[in-house]
């Protein structure tokens, strides 16, 4: 109960649909009983016209007639009141599903890294569909027969007892079972139904994966063991939905010999009560017993559905909470976050920076400055801290313990939006929409200061939302493509900017998807830009080109270049190695290559490997490669 408590909020947005919905339940089910009261003063006119009684009254053809009208006036009354119960509550239903998926989208929207590095997308897109359903299920259909199946029990039983109380006690004594039995297997509904959407979450995630990892699993040849694993996870959902599904067979089949037992135990007591000498109870008023004892059954049937759906409702809307109730742990703090602060130089410092995953140091006492405007450059081997380090500046996540500065203030300070603004990433594996190229490209342009979306607010009279944003300004577009080395790409595809990626259109190359990555952040015109090694796929020819790009829009701006080639990385103003969270080296090219460390190996190395490739025309002899490696000059005797 206390998992629908939280939900309120969102049902008081919609509480005259609601009232008044209910309120219908109730006037259409009172209605939907008066034609069992016509056709009792029908039968027991129709028996008092027929036996020679004369304290029995017949009715004249007449009177007959008005009752068939009342019968068909009550119906349709009740059926009017039905239809406006639709109208509001499975409405009122449907706009709760919108406002809450709105909220929830908005509310993931907030999450942030470490939130989206534990979720997996296949169980957070069960939740918003499979959960979301079950929640407006229970909303609408389920309120719609909590209330029909409440309302149909009292007047029903008011009803009987005016007719007749001996009979209704035969009623009466056949509830409590019935409840027990529901208390019972609604709890088990319960459990099984969250134990089946667990699993349905699971398989979603495996679905998800394999479709995004195709490329992995068909080169591996691996589909088998994927078919495999998904069929014995298909397996196990189909285990737990069957032992749902038993919880709810057996309901029906006991529900069915109850009423089976109950009808007939009252035939036998109605036969007597009527039969008895000085009897008031007539054929008619029996006839009228049996009828609304009849039009329980339907509610009585529901009872153990509409548990369920309850039952399955409230645990899907836990699992929805859940979200709600996840924070980002990088967020905009009152107090803390200086709002004010709107502009940046792109001046960055590190100072004594270090960042702990549990009990494994990632980076540890990181001192650096880099004056706006520097061109870094960051080198070191794999697994030393690049991507952090530079995740650390946009606020992936805080630091354990030392300070990130943007112009002299502490990130934490800065509004997100401000830093994230100025700030343009190109990560390591880059991800690229199922759109166009050029909205792929253009798609952090239109970043317009809309207000936020307004959450836990009625859908109904809320202003139509705003229109589609317009296209990226072409020019600007085609300028970052020039600058990223993407233009004679594109324009070898049919339709130019507008060809379209992914599932309905072409597949880039990994060196293209870099440079559509490239291209999506330097059209922003960022004050500091941080390519993590995104020239990796590019051959040299290219990565020439880019290069050349950078240098001309680094001006003014703070560059940070994550790369393991010593070419790519030889024209920065400054050259960093990280080495087991370390700065270990710093300093130009010429200055670290006269160091002798690691940038000088990897120098030489990489020299000889080239070295190496040049010597074409005789096929590479790995022992001759390994002769040459073992009189390669050492660091010291390299010189430029
Ligand atoms: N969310 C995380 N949880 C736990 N460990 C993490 C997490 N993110 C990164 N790490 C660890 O931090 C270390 C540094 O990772 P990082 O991605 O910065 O390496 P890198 O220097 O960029 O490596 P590469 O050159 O291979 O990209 C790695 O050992 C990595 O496993």
């Amino acid at each position: 109960m206390d998992s629908f408590r939280t939900l309120i909020p969102y049902l008081r947005l919609h509480q005259r649909q609601y009232v008044i919905g209910l309120i219908a339940v109730v006037i259409a089910n009172s209605f939907s009983l008066l034609p069992y009261y016509f056709i009792r003063l029908t039968i027991d006119g129709l028996t008092g016209q027929v036996d020679t009684d004369p304290a029995t009254t017949g009715i004249t053809l007449g009177t007959a007639g008005l009752y068939a009208l009342g019968i068909v006036g009550a119906a349709l009354t009740s059926g009017a009141f039905m239809l406006l119960m639709r109208r509001m509550i499975v409405i009122a239903s449907r706009q709760t599903e919108y406002e809450i998926r709105r909220d929830l989208f908005a509310h993931l929207q907030g999450l942030d890294k470490p939130y989206y590095d534990r979720a997996r997308t296949g169980d957070l897109m069960n939740r918003l569909t499979g959960d979301l359903s079950a929640v407006r299920e229970m909303l609408g259909f389920g309120a719609w027969q909590i209330v029909n199946i409440v309302s149909g029990f009292v007047t029903a039983f008011a009803v009987m007892f005016s007719l007749s109380w001996q009979l209704t006690l035969i009623v009466l004594a056949i509830v409590p079972v019935i409840v027990g039995v529901l208390t019972y297997l609604a709890r088990q509904i319960n459990v099984r139904h969250r134990l089946a959407q667990e699993q349905n979450s699971l398989i979603a995630a495996k679905a998800q994966e394999n479709f995004s990892g195709a490329r992995v699993v068909k080169g591996y040849a691996i589909e088998n063991r994927e078919i495999d694993d998904y069929r014995a996870m298909n397996l196990e959902l189909l285990r737990r939905n069957i032992a749902l599904t038993k919880v709810d067979g057996p309901l029906r089949s006991f529900m069915s010999l109850l009423l089976g037992l109950a009808f007939g135990v009252i035939l036998l007591v109605g036969g007597r009560l009527i039969l008895a000498p000085d009897s008031t109870f007539t054929v008619g008023m029996f006839v009228q017993f049996v009828g609304t004892l009849e039009r329980l059954t339907f509610p009585m049937l529901m009872v153990g559905w509409i548990t369920g759906v309850t039952q399955r409702g409230l645990a899907s809307w836990l699992r929805l909470k859940e979200i709600f109730d996840s924070q980002a742990l990088v967020r905009d703090e009152p107090g803390r976050t200086d709002p004010t602060l709107r502009t940046m130089t792109g001046d960055v410092t590190f100072e004594n920076v270090s960042l702990r995953y549990g009990d494994r140091t990632v980076l540890n006492g990181v001192n650096l400055h880099v004056p706006a405007g520097t061109f870094l450059g960051v080198t070191g081997p794999t697994g030393s801290g690049k991507t952090v380090l530079a995740q650390l500046l946009t606020r992936s996540m805080d630091p354990t313990a030392g300070r990130v500065l943007v112009d002299g203030q502490d990130v934490r300070v800065l509004p997100l939006r401000t830093l994230r603004d100025a700030i343009s990433v190109v990560p390591q594996e880059p991800f690229l929409f199922s759109d166009t190229i050029a909205n792929n490209i253009g798609f952090g342009l239109d970043n317009r200061d809309l207000p936020p979306v307004p959450t836990g607010v009625s859908v109904v009279g809320a202003p139509p939302p705003d229109d589609i944003p317009q296209q990226p300004d072409p020019a600007r577009v085609r300028e970052a493509a020039r600058l990223a080395g993407l233009t004679e790409d594109v324009d070898g595809f049919p339709q130019g900017f507008d060809t379209s990626l992914g599932e309905r259109g072409v597949t880039l190359s990994g060196g293209q998807r870099q440079r559509t990555a490239i291209a999506r952040a330097i059209v922003r015109e960022p004050r500091i830009l941080i390519l993590d090694d995104s020239l990796s796929a590019v051959d040299t020819e290219t990565e020439r080109r880019i290069l050349d790009g950078l240098r001309e829009i680094s001006r003014g701006r703070t560059v940070i270049l994550i790369a393991h080639r010593v070419s790519t990385l030889r024209h920065a103003d400054q050259i960093v190695v990280l080495e087991e969270g370390r700065v270990t080296e710093q300093g130009s090219h010429d200055e670290l290559l006269e160091r002798g460390g690691h940038y000088a190996q990897l120098e030489r190395l990489q020299r000889l490997a080239s070295d190496l490739d040049a010597d074409d025309e005789a096929p590479l002899d790995p022992e001759a490669a390994a002769d040459r490696l073992e009189t390669a000059p050492t660091p010291e005797q390299v010189t430029r």
